[in-house]
């Protein structure tokens, strides 16, 4: 147990279902100790609740006081409200952690107390089954004890890499949105197996598998990938003739768009959420 701690998520959809599942499932933290709350949709509480035994509060039932851990888990468009709405009650020694993509720690410890330890977090969707890679990075109050206590948690929804702030926007672009690429490509092969002819559950398990395969032989073979790749291609057999399409078709250049324009969209989030700040007019941290 990660010191009997109490953390709440502010924020019920997906990404926040897919922490709660993975830390529930890994018992690191007691689910009477797990709360959590959103903006009005009372129904998906008591479904999160009902599912993982955890505790779904109405927003104006919350007891802030009474948690250690606050995760930030709404889309970056509504941090400036939900923030405004806590910040008078925030105390000291909570810790806030953040997973808004694009959001960076100056911003939010500009919105909250001045000297609160605010850490971003960028986990990805496979927290669901214990499977996300999770980056941190500390905020300029943070302790080392804090981080390291963040890092444990987030290491029972797969693994954690700290890296700087500055790294977040391309680890968003590679980690956090990564797996929709995955599935997108997913999505393509299947659509051509069924039209073939093999049923889409097979397909599903087929293709799964090649994906974990090819996931493993990055993890555990020394080679680089262009080697990998280049081992399974046989002179003019048949994954020459679909690297060529993939080439032919721009494979390479859409793949390395996606990743540059994630990454610079996270940047961009930022940029956003500091100019609706100051149209809001919402006082900072050093007036509190
Ligand atoms: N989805 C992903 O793969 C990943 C997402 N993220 C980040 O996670 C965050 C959440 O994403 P996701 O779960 O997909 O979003 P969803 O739209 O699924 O969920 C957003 C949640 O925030 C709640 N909310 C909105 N405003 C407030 C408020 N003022 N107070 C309390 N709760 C509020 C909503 O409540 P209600 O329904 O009642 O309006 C809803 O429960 C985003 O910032 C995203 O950048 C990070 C990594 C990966
Ligand atoms: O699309 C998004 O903005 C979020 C962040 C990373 C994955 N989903």
């Amino acid at each position: 147990m990660l010191d009997n701690k109490k953390i709440v998520f502010i924020g019920a959809g997906a990404m926040a279902e897919a922490m709660i599942s993975g830390i529930v499932a890994a018992q690191t933290i007691s689910p009477e100790h797990i709360f959590v709350t959103n903006r009005t949709n009372t129904s998906r509480l008591k479904q999160l609740q009902d599912q993982y035994g955890i505790n779904g509060i109405p927003n104006g039932e919350l007891q802030l006081d009474q948690v250690d851990v606050i995760i930030l888990a709404m889309k970056p468009k509504d941090a400036a409200t939900s923030l405004q709405s806590i910040r008078q009650i925030i105390k000291p020694h909570q810790l806030i952690l953040s997973v808004l993509a694009g959001v960076t720690t100056s911003l939010i410890e500009h919105l909250v107390p001045a000297g609160q330890q605010v850490i971003r977090v960028m986990p990805n969707t496979s927290s669901k089954i214990g499977e996300s890679a999770t980056a941190l990075a500390k905020g300029q109050h943070t302790t080392k004890q804090n981080l390291s206590w963040a890092k444990h948690l987030f290491e029972c929804i797969g693994e954690v890499y700290v890296i700087r702030e500055e790294q977040m926007d391309i680890f968003t672009g590679i980690a956090g949105s990564g797996p929709a690429y995955f599935y997108f490509l997913i999505e393509h092969m299947e659509k051509e197996a069924v039209k073939a002819g093999l049923t889409k559950g097979t397909v599903r398990e087929i293709l799964a598998q090649t994906l974990l395969g090819a996931a493993k032989m990055i993890q555990e073979q020394e080679e680089s990938p262009a080697i990998l790749r280049q081992n399974i291609t046989s002179p003019n057999g048949t994954t020459a003739a679909g690297l060529l399409a993939l080439r032919e078709y721009c494979g390479g250049e859409a793949i390395t768009q996606a990743v540059h324009q994630a990454s610079n969209r996270s940047k961009e989030i930022s940029r956003q959420l500091e100019n609706s700040i100051q149209n809001m007019n919402i006082p900072t941290a050093i007036e509190i």
